[in-house]
């Protein structure tokens, strides 16, 4: 929309210095560049260029530009490292394509060890994202408070841990599920780490990298359970993960446009930031979701559940193609709230009853 489109934006710059004052991590000198608490040199904040605060018709996003006040402690920065909520979604994931893989319940111990494997490589590789972007997250407020921008956890501690927890997972999943799920955990880290986080800062298509990384742990689930690569389900499993993420990062997307504008982030928003790609971006994304759940239901021919199944995945999503379609017709930060909020109710509803479709 021709409204967003503004020159340089004197509210945000504001923010960020906001917030560089009440963490109090960040000391400022006078050519721009600041020092955090670790003494690592940050850059000076580039200002938002296209973007205005708010706008008529366009939704606050006035909380989004307020830093978290909770107070650390060192166990929290410790979890924090790992993105907890992220691989908290990722356990959930990998429970569901390990049911599926089992073609049945899993043993619960055999589930401990899964989740315990897929937890520290998961964690390792959030810590080793956060380690990359060190620098670049004391650049946005959404960021600026995690343990490592904020010098609250020193570098070699952070690279020691994200070393132990790599290992730790890798070996978990090697001795007790074999070579096919650490290989898949490892390839999920390498492509996160190595490949998706550089990417951010260079095109806006590092989303779709992101997106191979954030499915490609369904295979961990999957092959530690005895399902194969070459079986249909879970490459399917894969699709719908990573049609998932399209909508559920698009939102996302708009609604830090601003600061991923400022910190130097390519993201689908600020390279076209009419939110028109966004938008059909998040349609297509949710219509492939669609595409992928329904084709799982019938996956194992037409039993008794293969049809309510299937209408449960349309009753499931069709509230996230709703909420695609809104946001699309107008992107603003209220659309764009309500298509993230559904993109994390739509996900576990999805897995739930394709994987109840296992058991009839
Ligand atoms: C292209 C891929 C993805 C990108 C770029 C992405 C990015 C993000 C970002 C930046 C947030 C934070 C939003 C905020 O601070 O308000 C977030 C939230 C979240 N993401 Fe994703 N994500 C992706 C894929 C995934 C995957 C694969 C999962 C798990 C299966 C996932 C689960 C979640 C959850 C549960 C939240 C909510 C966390 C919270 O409430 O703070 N995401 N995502
Ligand atoms: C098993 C295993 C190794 C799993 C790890 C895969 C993983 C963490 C996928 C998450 C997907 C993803 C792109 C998240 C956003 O990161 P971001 O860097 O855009 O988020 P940020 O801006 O909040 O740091």
């Amino acid at each position: 929309m021709a409204t967003d489109l503004l020159s340089a934006d004197a509210t945000t710059a504001d923010s960020v210095a906001t917030r560089s004052l009440r963490t109090g991590t960040i000391a400022g000198g006078e050519d721009g560049s600041r020092k955090n608490s670790t003494g690592e040199t940050i850059p000076s904040v580039r200002r938002g260029r296209r973007f205005r605060t708010s706008g008529a018709g366009q939704g606050s996003a006035e909380n989004l530009d307020t830093p978290q006040t909770k107070t650390p402690t060192v166990f929290g920065d410790y979890v924090e490292l790992t993105k907890p909520r992220i691989v908290t979604m990722i356990l959930v994931t990998t429970t569901a394509t390990a049911i599926m893989g089992a073609g049945g319940l899993v043993a619960w111990i055999d589930w401990m060890w899964l989740m315990i494997g897929t937890a520290a490589i998961a964690g390792s590789a959030g810590a080793a994202n956060q380690i990359w972007e060190r620098v670049i997250d004391c650049n946005m407020t959404r960021t600026a408070n995690r343990p490592l921008p904020a010098g609250r956890v020193g570098l070699l501690p952070s690279l020691i841990y994200t070393a132990t927890l790599g290992v730790v997972g890798t070996t978990v999943l090697w001795s007790f599920f074999g070579v096919q799920p650490a290989l898949a955990g490892l390839a999920t880290w390498m492509i996160y780490v190595l490949v998706y986080t550089p990417m951010k800062t260079r095109t806006a298509w590092n989303t779709t990298i992101g997106a191979i990384a954030g499915a490609l742990p369904v295979l961990i689930g999957y092959t530690a359970t005895g399902g194969q690569l070459s079986d249909a389900t879970g490459w399917l499993l894969f699709g719908v993960l990573g049609t998932w993420q399209y909508p559920h990062f698009m939102a996302i997307a708009w609604m830090y446009r601003r600061q991923y504008d400022e910190a130097g982030f390519k993201m689908t928003t600020t390279v076209e930031p009419t939110g028109r790609s966004a938008g059909w971006q998040s349609i297509v994304g949710s219509l492939a979701l669609i595409v992928c759940g329904v084709a799982l239901c019938f996956i194992n021919g037409f039993t008794w559940f293969a049809v309510p199944a299937a209408i449960g995945v349309l009753v499931a999503t069709v509230p996230m193609l709703r909420a695609s379609l809104l946001f699309a017709g107008q992107p603003d930060d209220i659309t764009a709230r309500k298509l993230l909020r559904s993109s994390l109710l739509v996900l576990p509803a999805v897995l739930l009853i394709v994987t109840l479709r296992v058991f009839w």
